[in-house]
């Protein structure tokens, strides 16, 4: 089985070859610093060498969790936000059927649904809603087990599951995954007897998608969570590899960073597969809050192509010269469709007649990189073999590693995020929280 691999030949009219190979050495150190823990915040280095360190019991818990689940409920929620929400949903969009959920629910196979990832009321309401009469379980998700948003959401499906199925069942398709002491999601857990899975305190909810956080809710959707580890465990092994040329993460990082350095300010992601579009979500995440800090970093934005070709394809042709493009290219699809003979061919498309629908898809993608490149966009591509868990695995692993070695090289702390803490501070002394008085009252006058 090959792997996932990395293209950067698309990147070199732009930056040099000799540009490129000096950033070896650098490469070299950041990787050492990650691995001897001995850079900025090396108290969240947890997620390094997790894809190795994951056991076999460890797996069958979870796989027991959730079959618990799935024989109990018709739908599950998982409520989280950021790091405890996005890995999961990434991976569970990316290989569901798209239209699955649409269908009547089958016992055995519940169909997940998110909560806690927004203050919506009226999403709020109509998960309410649609919940009701329904078996349904919880997965609270949550590493600090103070987050607003998740805690809000979780108390609300708390009493509608004790209403709707009684304390006792409730109590059996409740779980969390939370700290293992901190938090409030920790002692609702403890007191209620919940079943719970732990976060670790060196994996930071960014790079939380490998522990329960993910794998919990993945292996719910009935989705393969051993082939996502052996994935990521594959490319443990080829990320460590101290040529940068053959190590994909680490040439990532080094073409990002030179392409940073030459102006190019905004990464846009890039899939022709509609299901990947919460794993650039996910990325999103991982990226920014790793490396958006001291008025430095790339700005990581992603499109959903062909679809956005006929929005955001004109700025990227043709507006300002500041992007680069990274393109996640699955070489085969899952499914085989061909396009029909058509004898009146009023549409004018039998010249595409007896051929794969991805053979359109593909001279899509080409036809773009090319215009996007001819127009001063440099390009990098990262081809996927198959959209499977075992290379969602090892595309997960592979941009945390390239992240960690990149967040180093722009010289920032890639595992902290205190920008995020402002808005919740303005937002705690809006709502009067106990213990933000003085906050409250210094915002209450700049409003007036
Ligand atoms: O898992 P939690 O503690 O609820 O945090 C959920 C998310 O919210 C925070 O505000 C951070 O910005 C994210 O990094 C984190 O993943």
């Amino acid at each position: 089985m090959g792997n996932i691999t990395l293209n950067v030949e698309k990147t070199l009219g732009f930056i040099t070859k000799e540009s490129l190979a000096a950033y070896e050495p650098k490469v070299k150190e950041c990787m050492e610093t990650l691995e001897k823990g001995t850079g900025l915040g090396n108290d969240f280095l947890g997620w390094l060498h997790l894809p190795s360190s994951i056991t076999k019991e460890h797996l069958a818990d979870l796989k027991a969790t959730a079959e618990t689940l799935r024989q109990n409920c018709e739908v599950v929620v998982v409520a989280g936000i950021g790091g405890s929400y996005l890995g999961a949903r990434a991976v569970i969009e990316a290989m569901s059927n798209s239209f699955l959920w649409l269908e009547e629910k089958k016992a055995g196979q519940p169909i997940i649904v998110f909560a806690g990832h927004n203050i919506g009321e009226d999403y709020l309401a109509e998960l309410t809603e649609f919940l009701k009469n329904k078996k349904f379980g919880v997965i609270n998700i949550s590493k600090s087990g103070t987050t607003t948003e998740t805690a809000l959401a979780f108390r609300l499906l708390k009493k509608q599951c004790e209403d709707q199925r009684g304390k006792e069942m409730a109590r059996k398709v409740i779980v969390a995954v939370t700290d293992a002491k901190k938090g409030a999601a920790r002692v609702t857990a403890d007191k209620e007897g919940y079943k719970s899975f732990i976060i670790p305190d060196n994996v930071g909810g960014r790079f939380s998608v490998l522990t329960p956080v993910g794998l919990l809710p993945i292996a719910v959707a009935g989705i393969d969570i051993e082939q996502l580890v052996a994935g990521a465990c594959e490319m443990e092994k080829v990320c460590a590899n101290e040529n940068m040329m053959e190590n994909p993460a680490a040439l990532y990082a080094a073409t990002r960073n030179e392409l940073y350095k030459e102006g190019k300010k905004i990464e846009i992601l890039v899939n022709f597969q509609p299901k990947l579009h919460y794993f650039m979500e996910w990325w999103k995440q991982l990226y920014g809050e790793s490396e958006g800090k001291d008025n430095k970093g790339i700005y990581p934005s992603s499109v959903d192509f062909s679809t956005d070709l006929h929005s955001m394809g004109q700025w990227i042709q043709q507006g300002e010269r500041t992007i680069f493009e990274t393109v996640v290219s699955v070489e085969t699809p899952n499914h085989e469709l061909r396009v029909p003979t058509d004898e009146e061919n009023l549409d004018g498309l039998n010249f595409l007649a007896g051929k794969r629908v991805d053979e359109v898809n593909k001279m899509a993608e080409l036809g773009t990189q090319l215009a996007h490149v001819d127009g001063g966009v440099p390009n990098l591509r990262v081809s996927v073999p198959v959209l499977n868990e075992y290379y969602l695995g090892q595309l997960i692993y592979f941009f945390e590693k390239a992240c960690g070695i990149s967040g180093y090289l722009l010289g920032v702390n890639p595992f902290n995020q205190p920008g995020v803490e402002a808005y919740k501070k303005n937002m705690f002394a809006l709502l009067n929280k106990p213990g933000y008085e003085k906050e409250s009252e210094a915002i209450q006058a700049r409003l007036k």
